[in-house]
């Protein structure tokens, strides 16, 4: 119910405008497309093409399908109007209802223009896509750089503090595959703008698969092993450079880092019990080694906000830098290190992590197993919802 209730906040939130733009225009097009009228071949041809999307429409936009749909075939709204408890199909009911008496073939027309604007926005925006080598300009989430024996993936997600969603995962994997194999000596995860990632995008919560949020807690577990399965992995030095705040599996994985370099602007934050979630990034193992398992209960179970400098005391964070020379600082150091000799470094780095290798990837999967079953708890899904729903912020 409380996923229900996250998908019809959403379908809320975005529904006030979008009724409007189902319904006003809706009109409009009727007004003047009298002589234009979609076949009954062009609806069907319409219909298969949405199952072909390469991408994920979004809810508004599947909303609107369905109402037009609904409206095309069998004419306006006479259901009834479902209980206030059946969120989802309220948010469709309610969607089908705005079209009030809009004709069968105008519905027809204006499904058939939004299945054609939708396959050409959806498919030039996946003209990047996955397959062949990316190149920095490849990436939807992310710019890649190479240059001076540096790889530097950038998080470019700014105006959403960076937080990672499902293809900035999949994104961040291939760059990472990508950086071990390619002839930087070190590579480097940063963040642009003001943050450096607000961790995990919680939005990636509204996305429900057919088989319902059992099988999107156990898709993300499975998402979840594998990015954090290919920090484990990495072969050459990877340093993170914290440009800004920090939240969530962003600190988490520092510990997988081999450097860490941060601004005094930078803060460290895991609001895990705050979310109803628990750590990962196999942070229940390194945080504790790192700090004491005190100080990690601090930050991992309480969510304790650390500053640049508590981070760097605790052993996080290598070594903090005013913000004012952070960058020039930061990167004139990591020019220096990229030209020492990469095979000693790459050895050097499997002698002092392998061993610990095995054990990271069974605290992994074991923390993602716990998380599985804490993203279907009621605590979770009311904080997802608190924020969706802009009544808390960490
Ligand atoms: C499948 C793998 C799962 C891995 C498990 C990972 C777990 C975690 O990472 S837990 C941590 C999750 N992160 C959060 O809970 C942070 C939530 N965000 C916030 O509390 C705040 O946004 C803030 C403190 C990070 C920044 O606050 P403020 O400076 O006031 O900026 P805004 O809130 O206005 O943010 C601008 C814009 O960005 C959107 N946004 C920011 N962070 C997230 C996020 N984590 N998920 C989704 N969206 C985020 C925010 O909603 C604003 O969007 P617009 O309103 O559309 O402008």
């Amino acid at each position: 119910v409380a996923m229900a209730y996250l998908a019809w906040r959403l379908a809320q939130r975005w529904c006030p405008s979008s009724l409007q733009v189902i319904s006003f225009p809706v009109v409009q097009l009727h007004l003047n497309r009298t002589a234009m009228r979609a076949s009954q071949k062009d609806f069907e041809n319409a219909m298969n093409q949405v199952k072909l999307l390469k991408k994920d429409p979004g809810n508004e936009a599947k909303l609107k399908l369905y109402a037009l749909y609904k409206q095309a075939t069998e004419g306006p709204c006479n259901m009834p109007k479902p209980g206030v408890f059946d969120l989802i199909n309220k948010a469709k009911w309610d969607a089908w209802n705005a079209l009030g008496s809009l004709p069968k073939e105008t519905a027809r027309q204006n499904y058939v223009d939004l299945v054609s604007s939708l396959s050409s926005s959806l498919e030039s925006s996946s003209q990047v896509e996955p397959g062949t080598d990316r190149k920095s300009t490849g990436y939807e989430t992310l710019m890649v750089t190479s240059e001076d024996g540096i790889t530097k993936i950038m998080l470019n997600r700014p105006t959403k503090k960076n937080a990672l969603n499902v293809e900035m995962y999949h994104e961040i994997m291939h760059a990472l595959k990508a950086a071990s194999k390619d002839d930087s000596a070190i590579t480097v995860l940063t963040g642009n703008g003001d943050y450096y990632s607000s961790g995990n995008d919680l939005t990636n919560f509204t996305d429900i698969p057919p088989g319902g949020v059992e099988e999107k807690a156990k898709n993300g577990a499975i998402l979840l092993r594998e990015f954090v399965g290919c920090f484990i992995d990495f072969p050459k030095p990877l340093i993170a450079v914290v440009n800004g705040p920090a939240v969530g599996i962003s600190v988490t994985l520092l510990g997988l880092f081999d450097a860490v370099y941060a601004s005094d602007r930078a803060t460290f934050h895991t609001p895990f019990s705050h979310l109803g979630q628990s750590p990962e990034g196999c942070s229940s193992y390194t945080f504790p080694k790192i700090m004491s398992p005190a100080k990690a209960i601090e930050m991992l179970v309480f969510g304790k906000k650390l500053t640049a400098g508590e981070a760097c005391a605790q052993g996080l964070v290598t070594e903090v830098f005013p913000d004012s020379t952070f960058q020039k600082e930061v990167w004139t150091r990591l020019k220096a290190f990229a030209k020492l000799p990469p095979n000693a470094m790459r050895i050097s780095k499997e002698i002092i992590r392998n061993r610990e290798k095995e054990k990271l990837h069974a605290v992994n999967a074991e923390e993602c197993s716990v998380l599985q079953g804490r993203w279907l708890s009621d605590e979770c899904m009311n904080a997802v919802v608190n924020f969706l729903s802009r009544k808390s912020k960490l």
